[in-house]
């Protein structure tokens, strides 16, 4: 057992090195182990290129040439994730591993995608493939719970944001920008920018700090900017809407597509804003949200029980008034320092 830990353990690790890039999909890693020694190992690298699995058989089997059938029966894969079972963007690992005749497959866990959710394993043990799973499957789910949370709740994973003073406070009382972190936070916000697929804020935020929200201090592509500006008072020249990424604006008014702007008219507007908000997303392959504020719009998830991380950062700077930050109703699960600044992580539902 210890054994297939330690290799489920490798696969988790590949299967990271595709976050930013695979969404809406799951991130997956697989390797071939024989003889006790890994021959190939790789990971779902790109929305719509080959799975984890299919770029490992590949290898083998430029690696190996005819010895490869022999080498595939006495071989055990370990994949992060049920082999997929439908015909996707790419035809299904499972058959392409029964094909093979691969002797033995390791799962971390189950694909919760409704098409393969134990599909996978059934057309494995038909062609008499040995399947084990569950090995670190709690690992292998909250790795892709952003994912998880899109097919099964169908909605994005959503993940709070917001920096505040020691004493509490997000921003100053008079509608004025105040820059509250610092310089090595402000990068990391950049890097998890590039890490998710959307970022959010209010009209207010818009009007008061006209932010830009792209990913300048990191690495990486741009989230798409989501505003709720119910009466479009956010004006053409503001940055959200200046091109530099995708834009969809949640409004009462019109429906309708700008160059990358994007123009949602929701029906009554104020009902039910958010879930509206988190299905239009998901029918966007919208898999992970940043709220990013102000206050109204935090408050607006955190009212509806819409959220699954908050992070935020506490600078040591009090301020004596202010607009206050949210309350959360839960527990820090983790926290360090970042540069001067204190990062606090919540989870709405902690699983580990
Ligand atoms: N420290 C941090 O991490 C962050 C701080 N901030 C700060 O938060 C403040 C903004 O937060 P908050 O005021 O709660 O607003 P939000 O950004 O949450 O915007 C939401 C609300 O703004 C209201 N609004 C107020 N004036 C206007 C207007 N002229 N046109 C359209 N909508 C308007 C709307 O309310 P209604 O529809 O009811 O009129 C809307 O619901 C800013 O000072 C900003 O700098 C923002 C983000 C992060
Ligand atoms: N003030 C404040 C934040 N404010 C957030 O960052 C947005 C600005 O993004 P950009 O224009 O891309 O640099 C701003 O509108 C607000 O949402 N963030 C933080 O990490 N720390 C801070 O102290
Ligand atoms: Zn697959």
């Amino acid at each position: 057992m210890q054994e297939h830990e330690r290799y489920i353990r490798r696969c988790l690790e590949l299967a990271q090195l595709g976050s930013g890039s695979v969404s809406p999909n799951p991130m997956v890693g697989a390797l071939l182990v024989s003889d006790g020694r890994i021959i190939a190992e790789n990971y779902h690298r790109k929305f719509g290129g080959p799975h984890a699995e299919a770029l490992v058989v590949e290898e083998v089997l430029s690696s190996y040439g005819d010895q490869a059938t022999e080498l595939f029966r006495r071989a055990t894969m370990y994949v992060s994730l049920e082999p997929c079972a439908h015909h996707g963007k790419t035809p299904p690992c499972a058959r392409l591993l029964a094909e093979y005749r691969i002797g033995r497959v390791v799962i971390a866990c189950r694909d919760p995608f409704e098409k393969v959710n134990g599909a996978g394993i059934r057309i494995l043990e038909e062609a008499g493939v040995e399947v084990i799973e569950g090995v670190l499957a709690e690992e292998a789910l909250w790795l892709n719970r952003r994912f998880t949370t899109r097919v099964v709740h169908q909605r994005p994973y959503i993940i709070l944001k917001w920096a505040q003073t020691a004493d509490g406070y997000m921003a100053p009382a008079n509608n004025t920008q105040r820059w509250i972190t610092g310089a090595v936070a402000k990068q990391l916000v950049h890097r998890w920018r590039s890490e998710e697929d959307a970022i959010l804020v209010g009209a207010n935020t818009a009007l008061v700090d006209n932010p830009q929200l792209t990913v300048r201090e990191w690495q990486g592509r741009n989230p798409k900017r989501v505003l709720i500006d119910k009466q479009l008072a956010v004006a053409p020249d503001a940055k959200l809407l200046d091109g530099s990424a995708e834009t969809i604006v949640f409004n009462a008014t019109k429906s309708d597509w700008v160059g990358t702007v994007k123009y949602i008219e929701l029906e009554d507007f104020d009902w039910y804003l958010p879930q509206k908000i988190a299905y239009q997303l998901y029918l966007m392959d919208v898999q992970s949200l940043i709220v990013e504020g102000g206050r109204k719009t935090l408050d607006l998830f955190i009212g509806a029980g819409l959220w699954d991380e908050a992070r935020v950062f506490t600078s040591r700077d009090s301020w004596g008034s202010g607009m206050a930050a949210p309350a959360l109703h839960a527990a820090v699960a983790e926290h360090q320092g970042i540069g001067p600044d204190r990062l606090d992580i919540y989870y709405r539902n902690p699983q580990r």
